[in-house]
């Protein structure tokens, strides 16, 4: 028996055309043309390529890019002060600042240097903040892509166990929050969890958000179990060892081609709906 595979690539694909639609008719109404700013901070080749697929999904759904890099010596006051002209520059609607940042430099101050209305990756404590409390505003890009896929194979999460096997302030931690604003019965794991393994055979839903690659091996599923992989090791290996869970999994992601693209798909839903609003709230005023 192998598990069905929740494929991310169409689901995204389809989110992506319907933003391409949204942004066209900005353009045609307003004379407004979405705007993504990436920031990437030091010459990490992995990070670049992330970058680059960014800037070239945005272009297809005719959202521009603005790409600032800087040297991997910037300051944390330096990368500050970059984003801080971002968030006050009109023409840009969203901002994604590439995680991680090198070392000397205090990522969630930076973080933090988005402004709300454009963090359209979700990465703020005002964007956690709606999460935690499930009202409106922007998820972080992955955990939300994680969701949709999820709705989307109609995966049922009230009263479920999901454990979620990463507790990062961008992924693992945002993720427990929206499966439990979904009325599941959210667990916890990481570095410092006891008997994980058997942890993870009482979990009905498991997302692996680690950074270990084939980490989460078959034998610590249980038979049926909805396996999420939103690892991104190098040379586009999951978390999960995928050849060993499929056999015991009913529902599980690739990689590629699972989580990564509802990733992007989210992200550009999310500039498009940044950019919406900017219009709105400007021919109100007029
Ligand atoms: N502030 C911030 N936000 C992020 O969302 C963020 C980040 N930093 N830092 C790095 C991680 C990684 N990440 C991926 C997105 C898409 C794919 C993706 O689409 N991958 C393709 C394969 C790519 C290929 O073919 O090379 C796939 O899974 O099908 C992967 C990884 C977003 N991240």
């Amino acid at each position: 028996m192998s598990a069905e595979l929740m494929i991310g690539t169409d689901l995204a694909a389809g989110m992506v055309a319907t933003a391409a639609e949204r942004a066209s008719a900005l353009q045609e109404k307003y004379g407004v043309q979405p705007c993504l700013a990436t920031v990437l901070v030091g010459d990490d080749p992995a990070s670049a390529t992330y970058v680059r697929m960014k800037q070239n999904r945005s272009k297809k759904a005719g959202i521009a890019s603005r790409s600032v890099v800087l040297p991997a010596s910037t300051t944390t006051e330096e990368l500050v002060a970059e984003i801080t002209k971002l968030s006050e520059d009109p023409s840009v609607h969203g901002i994604l600042l590439q995680h991680p940042v090198p070392a000397q430099i205090d990522e969630r101050a930076a973080f933090e240097a988005i402004d709300p209305a454009k963090d359209v990756d979700g990465v703020t404590m005002r964007s956690f903040a709606a999460t935690a409390f499930d009202s409106p505003g922007f998820r972080s890009a992955t955990p939300g892509g994680i969701l949709r896929l999820l709705a989307a194979y109609d995966v049922p999460l009230e009263g479920a166990h999901a454990v979620v096997i990463g507790r990062s302030p961008i992924l693992g931690k945002p993720a427990g929050m929206l499966l439990l604003a979904s009325n599941a019965t959210v667990t916890y794991a990481h570095s410092r969890t006891r008997d994980l393994k058997d942890l993870v055979r009482t979990a009905d839903v498991v997302i692996a958000a680690v950074g270990k690659p084939n980490f989460v091996r078959g034998d610590w599923l249980k038979p049926g179990a909805v396996v999420v992989d939103a690892g991104y090791n190098e040379g586009n290996v999951g978390d999960v060892h995928f050849a060993e869970a499929v056999e015991v999994a009913r529902l599980i992601t690739p990689v590629p081609g699972g989580v990564g693209p509802m990733t992007l798909a989210l992200l550009l839903e999310q500039t498009v709906d940044a950019a919406e609003t900017a219009v709105h709230s400007l021919t109100a005023l007029n």
